[in-house]
């Protein structure tokens, strides 16, 4: 699937997306019948242990998107450009999406702002390189404006509307939105023709996504939003007990 025909799932079905940071579980997934991947650059929250998403560095990125998209060569994978690997200059921004498209043989890349950084997904479109969109809560300004749910007055309302619309029309051919009034996502959600993807954002998005680790129950600290679908915790103490019985009874 190319970025185009993942366009027209908008209206078709929905979209069913989560993070991946490696092989194994990438060749899980794609058996498992994932729509699509995210290598997120929550990798520095849950698998690094950082406190933010800031510290992720774009070889980091490139290591880990190589690694997913080696093991679900089949499935549309999206590298997330890190922290300052495209806010210094349209050309540093062109430089290292184009870098990451070369080195991981991904499907796209995605990158967080609104229509301030319209112009930039524009030139990526241009020369090729299939850009998602990401508003709402954007991680890495959270030092400037934290995690709490967007979208609640008219003015913040008002710029997401259209931020989403510039996004679109510069050739975003997806959005992610995170954290925002499910109200707001379902209007932007029929404001463009491009499938968007709520985390925190309701019910009314073209596609969900969740951060894995949090999908199988394995972090401690989740956003209110995330829904665990497994108790991975809970299943190891249960495993790592009965491999200890195995051992102490000497049946290894
Ligand atoms: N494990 C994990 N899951 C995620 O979904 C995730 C990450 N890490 N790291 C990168 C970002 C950070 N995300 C977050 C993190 C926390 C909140 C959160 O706690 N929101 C609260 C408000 C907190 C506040 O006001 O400061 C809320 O009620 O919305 C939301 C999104 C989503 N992403
Ligand atoms: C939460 C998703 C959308 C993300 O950007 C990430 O995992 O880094
Ligand atoms: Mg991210």
């Amino acid at each position: 699937m190319n970025a185009t025909q993942f366009k027209k799932l908008k209206g078709s079905k929905k979209i069913i997306m989560l993070t991946c940071y490696d092989f194994s579980f990438a060749s899980a997934l794609e058996e498992a019948g994932v729509d699509a991947l995210l290598v997120g650059d929550s990798l520095g929250n849950v698998v690094q242990g950082k406190e933010t998403t800031l510290p992720v560095t774009l070889d980091q990125i490139i290591y880990h998107t190589e690694m997913v998209k080696r093991g679900a060569p089949n499935t549309f994978v999206v590298a997330d450009m890190p922290f300052l690997s495209y806010q210094i200059s349209v050309e540093e921004a062109l430089r290292n999406c184009g870098l990451v498209m070369k080195e991981t043989n991904c499907d796209a890349v995605k990158l967080e702002g609104g229509e301030e950084v319209a112009h930039l997904v524009r030139r990526l479109t241009e020369i090729g390189i299939p850009v998602m969109g990401h508003i709402g809560v954007t991680p890495q300004s959270a030092k400037l404006m934290g995690y709490g749910k967007r979208g609640k007055d008219i003015s913040d309302a008002e710029y997401l509307k259209r931020s989403a619309k510039a996004l679109y029309e510069a050739g975003a051919f997806s959005l992610v939105l995170e954290n925002m009034a499910a109200t707001l996502a379902k209007e932007i959600t029929e404001l463009v023709q491009i499938p968007t993807i709520g985390i925190g954002a309701g019910p009314e998005c073209d596609g969900q996504v969740l951060v894995l680790h949090d999908f199988m129950g394995l972090t401690k600290d989740r956003p209110p939003f995330a829904k665990p679908y497994f108790d991975l915790r809970a299943e190891l103490k249960k495993a790592v007990s009965s491999y200890k019985n195995d051992v102490e009874q000497g049946k290894l």
